[in-house]
């Protein structure tokens, strides 16, 4: 903690004092007597492992989980009631912003502001045009320029998740006398760019400055380190420390939330454009595309990046064709597909895979079991004379469940029940089980924790090591240095940079991100070969 910030706070009370805090379900105790404090105007990492426990406290800070009997919380001061009761959460000062944001994408930006009010009151007593006025204000006071008519769908997702935070702030301000309050930020950078990511910790920082608490959710490190004051680490539901984050380093964290030393994956990178091409990519057009040419050669983990509104995330959905590209040609295993016209089933009988990042969207189905999400893509296999074997298939879901380090390995719960990361294992291991030609993942360790993404890796690697072709899309520098052997940088739409061997490092990709606006697009036949 900072001197600056310590004598801040000599002698305030606590936003929040929560102790005592255990929670079982079933017979599993997965919040093991935990304690946690927010300090006036401190940013406060929440960190752990997938499963560790981290939702369950914030869902029981929300009222969505009773407690164990015996917890105590405690906010300025005074003693408020555990469980919470309904709409106890908001009359405190406490509000949420969760990964998905709550917010309705055909409304306008001032209208999912004032959503509580929609609800409560008729739509034509409220003066829209004040509250556009109103809402231009604070965005103004944040230095954000956001329009308050525009509809959400029509924002980029940086702007989005500013918009989800604003409006959490403005009802903690609501309940409470001017910047005091607690804003919970539930894992809210693992969809944004870089870019994106500065200006919300400016927004973030600008809140505690007023005077509210923060708890921000993260696996990621870094940002831990350079956004919060002090954090909390959670290990297997018991409190493994309270630490000021300057004072640990990266792999200290990693320590304390593993409760070892982690060797970081790190695998070779020799060259395997020589040899035999898996997939090639012709002039590929589409929204936010232009033109893009490449080729994966097979067991080669080709990496996407770049900018905000770069192009690179939209790759494989149009390859998948769960986007429409205009125009285009992907040749895979001998087939050769137009992507003007191709269905996902045509992507999918020519041996690709593609593993989007919304996990309980489009990429798995949380209301089945575990069983049934990863049996889906090799039923036929498990098909007998007396129809399928569901006991071989609960065993089969079970040994990739070991493999995949999936906690708890129960394929029996529905996918739902398993926590972000725990859920992600799973989709992986359904689809690298099915050995495709070609394996597409878009940010495939969002929401995983730092453990268990060196087991993701290692899967990655050794599908490509028996002849996968793998690409990967994403904004995280860091892990597209770990696993990949060429990274094509995008900018506007086209490729402008190619890094490969000894360039893939973190500092080289992160460099190539920030001045790829300002090269010209390589033409696809120099990229092609
Ligand atoms: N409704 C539920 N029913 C049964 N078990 C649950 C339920 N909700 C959570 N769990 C279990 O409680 C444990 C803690 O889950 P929690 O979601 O709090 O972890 P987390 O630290 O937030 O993980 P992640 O980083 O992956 O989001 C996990 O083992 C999870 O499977």
């Amino acid at each position: 903690m900072s001197e600056a910030f310590r004598r801040r706070h000599r002698g305030d009370a606590p936003v929040l004092d929560v102790r005592h805090l255990s929670k079982r379900f079933g017979n599993q105790l997965v919040l093991d007597d935990v304690g946690l404090e927010v300090l006036p105007g401190e940013v406060h990492g929440l960190l752990g492992q997938n499963g560790s426990g981290k939702s369950t406290l914030i869902k029981i800070l929300a009222g969505f989980h009773d407690p164990e009997p015996g917890a105590e919380l405690v906010m300025y001061g005074e003693a408020a009631r555990l469980p919470m009761p309904a709409g106890g959460a908001r009359a405190l000062g406490i509000a949420f912003v969760h990964q998905h944001l709550a917010l309705i994408p055909s409304l306008t930006v001032v209208e999912n502001l004032r959503l509580n009010d929609l609800a409560t009151q008729n739509r034509v007593a409220i003066n829209w045009r004040r509250e556009a006025e109103k809402a231009r204000a604070t965005f103004a006071r944040f230095d954000l320029a956001i329009d308050p008519r525009a509809r959400i769908q029509d924002l980029p997702q940086v702007e989005r998740a500013l918009v989800a935070i604003v409006r959490a702030f403005e009802e903690v301000k609501d309940a409470t006398a001017g910047g005091r309050g607690l804003l919970i930020l539930d894992e809210p950078t693992p969809f944004l760019p870089k870019a994106g990511v500065e200006q919300l910790f400016l927004l973030v920082k600008s809140i505690a400055a007023d005077g509210a608490g923060v708890i921000f959710v993260s696996h990621d490190i870094d940002e831990i380190r350079e956004i919060t004051d002090r954090a909390t680490i959670l290990r297997d539901g018991k409190l493994a420390g309270t630490v000021v984050s300057k004072d640990v380093d990266h792999d200290g964290f990693i320590e304390l939330i593993v409760g070892r030393k982690v060797s970081l994956f790190q695998s070779a990178k020799p060259d395997l454009t020589a040899r035999p091409v898996a997939a090639r990519v012709a002039s590929l057009s589409g929204p936010m595309v232009e033109d893009v040419g490449f080729a994966v050669h097979e067991g080669e983990i080709v990496g996407l990046t770049g900018l905000i509104g770069s192009g690179a995330d939209r790759v494989p959905s149009l390859l998948y064709a769960a986007q429409r590209a205009r125009a285009g040609t992907f040749s895979v295993g001998g087939t050769t597909l137009d992507l003007a016209t191709i269905l996902p089933e045509h992507a999918m009988a020519a041996g690709i895979a593609f593993l989007p990042a919304d996990r309980l969207g489009a990429a798995g189905v949380g209301s089945l079991s575990i069983t049934d999400n990863i049996s889906l893509p090799v039923l036929s296999d498990f098909m007998g004379a007396f129809g399928l074997s569901w006991p071989r298939l609960t065993e089969r879901a079970r040994s990739l469940g070991r493999d995949y380090e999936v906690r708890p390995n129960r394929p029996e719960l529905n996918l739902s029940a398993l926590s972000g990361g725990n859920a992600q294992k799973v989709l992986l291991a359904k689809w690298l089980q099915t050995e495709p030609t070609l394996l597409m993942l878009d940010e495939p360790t969002q929401g995983v924790d730092v453990g268990a993404r060196q087991t993701l890796f290692a899967a990655l690697n050794g599908a490509a090591s028996k002849g996968t072709a793998i690409l990967v899309a994403s904004t995280d520098a860091e892990q597209l240095a770990q696993i990949c052997h060429r990274v094509l940088v995008f900018a506007g739409g086209r490729i402008v940079d190619i890094l490969s061997g000894d360039a893939v490092t973190k500092d080289r990709i992160t460099e190539a991100c920030l001045k790829s606006t300002t090269l010209t697009a390589l033409h696809p036949r120099e990229e092609a070969a």
